[in-house]
C-alpha cells in the first residue's frame, strides 16, 4: 500500500552502546578556557528519506554500526580542536600538546583524537559524526535520502544538534 502523500519517514537510532567517555575542554565568552574534564557523551542519528522496497528509511542495524564505528574510535580519548584560534595543537612522534596562552597539556598520541572544529562542543562534535556517519553510509543508503541529524548529549539532557543535507558533500 503506497504511503499517504504527506508522509514523511524517519528512521532515528539511539542505543547505550552509542555512549563514548571522552574528555575536553573549551573555551567561552572569549577567554575563558575550562579545566580538562570527562564526559559520558550520548548519541542520537537520524535519517529521513522515503521507504524502500523493505518498507524501510533505511536499515536500523546499517546505521547503528556506522555510527558504533565512528563513536567507538572517539571512546577514552581526549578529544583536542585543530581549528581553535587560540588552542593550539601541536603533534611530534610521541606526544601531542595542547597550549592555550600560558597553559600546556601534554598527551601521548594514542590517547588523542584531533577534530577538525574550532572547539569541542557538542554542537562541532554532531557536525563530525554527521559528516562522517554520512560518508561512511552514502554508497549503502543510496541518494534517495533527505537530511541526516546527529544529536550528542554531554551531560544528561544537554543536546548539540546538526542536521545536513544528505546530498551535500
Ligand atoms: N550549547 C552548548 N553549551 C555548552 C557546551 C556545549 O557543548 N554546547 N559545553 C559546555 C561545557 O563543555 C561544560 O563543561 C558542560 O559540562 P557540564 O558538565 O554540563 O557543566 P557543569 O559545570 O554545569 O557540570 P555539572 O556536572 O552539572 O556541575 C557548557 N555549555
Amino acid at each position: 500500500m503506497p504511503a499517504p502523500q504527506q508522509a514523511t519517514f524517519r528512521v532515528d537510532v539511539s542505543k547505550e552502546a552509542f555512549v563514548f567517555s571522552a574528555a575536553h575542554f573549551i573555551t567561552f565568552a572569549g577567554d575563558i578556557c575550562e579545566r580538562l574534564h570527562g564526559h559520558n557523551y550520548g548519541v542520537r542519528v537520524t535519517v529521513e528519506g522515503p521507504l524502500d522496497d523493505n518498507r524501510y528509511v533505511v536499515d536500523f542495524i546499517a546505521l547503528r554500526d556506522a555510527v558504533l564505528a565512528e563513536t567507538g574510535q572517539w571512546d577514552h580519548h581526549v578529544l583536542l580542536p585543530t581549528e581553535h584560534a587560540e588552542i593550539r595543537v601541536h603533534s611530534d612522534d610521541k606526544e601531542t600538546t595542547a597550549t592555550f596562552r600560558e597553559r600546556r597539556w601534554v598527551f601521548p598520541n594514542e590517547d588523542c583524537i584531533l577534530l577538525p572544529v574550532i572547539n569541542t562542543t557538542a554542537e562541532e562534535m554532531a557536525r563530525v559524526l554527521a559528516e562522517r556517519v554520512r560518508q561512511r553510509t552514502r554508497e549503502q543508503f543510496g541518494e534517495t535520502l533527505t537530511w541526516i541529524e546527529v544529536a550528542v548529549d554531554e551531560n544528561h539532557g544537554q543536546w548539540g544538534v546538526c542536521r545536513l543535507p544528505w546530498n551535500a558533500s
